[in-house]
């Protein structure tokens, strides 16, 4: 396919799925990085490769019409994409939140496609959810959802043909519940789902995985550039399992995170988060509506809490966006700039849009996008499925060295496509290195 059937397939994308404007920015992202690959290869070109990649395998959808605790029908509407499965089972989280729509699911599906063939391990990309809001309502009425949206999914995913994780709003409570309801209805204790509780199939790690990853693939591209983690200002958006666990190694290693935030503001920490205040948040995360403004009350250091700004304004040296998609945008960047910010790594999936990529790449600050950077989640939740598949618990240390060495390999493979005369560039890096292994996985496939 030359450059101009790569504008053909760009067009037929945008007029199809005009109104999927989340899937078009990730579609479009990845497929203007591989153009050189693709157009040079006569096999993809047959094989039709980047068009087949661009388009999930199969969708499902459902409504999810359950009873809540106080009586009441209540009626949402659900969705598992299974992007691609060239590399294994369909693999990726469950999202669970008000904004959550086809094109939000299809950009995260691709996306995870791509991260999880950067991780080596056998699995595929898919990502699910439902646009429940799960904030403010009491804990029956979480499990309630829960059950009533496995009901639906369960006839479509198995150990070895798709396997959700969590994602936003997802974390081990409602893995519990969903695993509980799989578990009744198909009679089976398997690897159906990761994220489990450590009693029942869990996997020491998998909670801290995506920011412990993070701040590896950070601290890989700090070596590579003769510097170190230690002693850098850190700023953090989103206060959840990724913001919170990347925040705790941040401060292992000895940087100074200054913000956490989440949807209503930040919280600023002029002399930097203690491990202390870290670790008590995430204890106590689920008890409060906004464990933010909790912390401030509880902690002995002093903290200002900006409502609803965005922590970009703060002065650091790294910026780790862990919230969600589009958070951090061209004026972001520009703020991130002024204050001299050398690195922006990504906790969340594309929250960096296209401009702020196009500021941080103008300005020589180093860019990794989410498919690399926390790719540390999904490597563990592979892991998890490993020690499932033959019943098996590892140690949390042998698990934790394994996610340094995946984080360390994909940085690796990110350097080797991604370098050029003047440095590397960390996207097309990770595009390249999924790219490849993913096009020659289906070239080896057939049709
Ligand atoms: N969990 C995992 O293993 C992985 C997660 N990711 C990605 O990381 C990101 C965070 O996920 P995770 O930490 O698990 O989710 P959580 O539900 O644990 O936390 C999400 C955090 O983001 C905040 N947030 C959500 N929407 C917005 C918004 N529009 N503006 C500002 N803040 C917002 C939430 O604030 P509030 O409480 O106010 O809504 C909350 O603090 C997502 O992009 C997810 O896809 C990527 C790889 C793996
Ligand atoms: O662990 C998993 O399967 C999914 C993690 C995830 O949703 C992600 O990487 O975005």
């Amino acid at each position: 396919m030359s450059t101009s059937n790569f504008d053909t397939l760009t067009s037929f994308l945008k007029t199809r799925f005009h109104d999927q404007a989340e899937y078009l920015q990730a579609t479009s992202e990845v497929l203007s990085d591989i153009i050189p690959i693709y157009s040079a290869n006569e096999r993809y070109k047959h094989y039709d490769i980047a068009r087949r990649l661009c388009l999930p395998e199969r969708i499902i959808y459902f409504t999810v019409t359950w009873m809540n605790s106080a009586g009441e029908v209540e009626v949402n509407q659900g969705w598992r994409v299974q992007h691609n499965s060239v590399m294994g089972p369909y693999k990726g989280g469950l999202r669970f939140h008000p904004s959550v729509s086809l094109s939000v699911l299809k950009f995260l599906a691709f996306e995870q496609t791509f991260k999880n063939a950067l991780t080596g391990l056998p699995m595929g990309g898919g990502k699910g959810g439902a646009d429940f809001n799960p904030k403010g309502r009491n804990e029956r009425d979480i499990m309630l959802f829960c059950q009533a949206y496995m009901r639906e999914l369960q006839r479509h995913i198995g150990e070895q043909t798709d396997v959700p994780a969590g994602d936003i709003n997802v974390g081990a409570r409602e893995i519990g519940y969903l695993y509980g309801e799989y578990r009744r209805l198909n009679n089976r204790f398997e690897g159906v789902l990761t994220g489990k509780g450590l009693e029942f199939g869990g996997s020491h790690i998998r909670t801290e995985a995506t920011g412990f990853g993070l701040v590896y693939f950070l601290d890989a591209v700090c070596t590579a550039q003769n510097t170190t983690v230690e002693g850098k200002k850190v700023t953090i958006s989103g206060a959840g399992n990724v913001a919170l666990h990347a925040a705790l190694k941040c401060v292992h290693m000895g940087a100074r995170v200054l913000t956490l935030s989440n949807s209503r503001g930040f919280l600023y920490c002029e002399h930097g988060y203690s491990e202390n205040d870290i670790n008590w948040a995430i204890e106590h995360a689920s008890q409060y509506d906004n464990i933010l403004t909790a912390l401030k009350e509880h902690s002995q250091h002093p903290m200002n809490w900006y409502s609803n700004e965005k922590p970009w304004g703060i002065k650091g040296d790294i910026a780790l966006p862990c919230a969600t998609q589009n958070e951090l945008l061209e004026e972001d960047a520009q703020h991130l700039l002024a204050h001299g910010c050398q690195m922006v790594l990504e906790g969340a999936n594309m929250p960096c849009d296209q401009d702020a990529q196009a500021v941080f790449s103008q300005n020589n600050i180093t860019f990794v996008p989410g498919k690399a950077a926390n790719a540390g989640g999904v490597a563990l939740s592979g892991l998890e499925m490993a020690q499932n598949a033959v019943f098996s618990q590892d140690d949390r240390d042998v698990l934790d060295n394994k996610l340094r060495s995946i984080m360390q390999n994909i940085h690796q493979r990110c350097l080797e496509e991604g370098q050029t005369d003047s440095n590397t560039n960390y996207a097309r890096g990770a595009n390249i290195a999924a790219f490849k292994r993913l096009a020659e996985a289906m070239v080896a496939q057939g049709v």
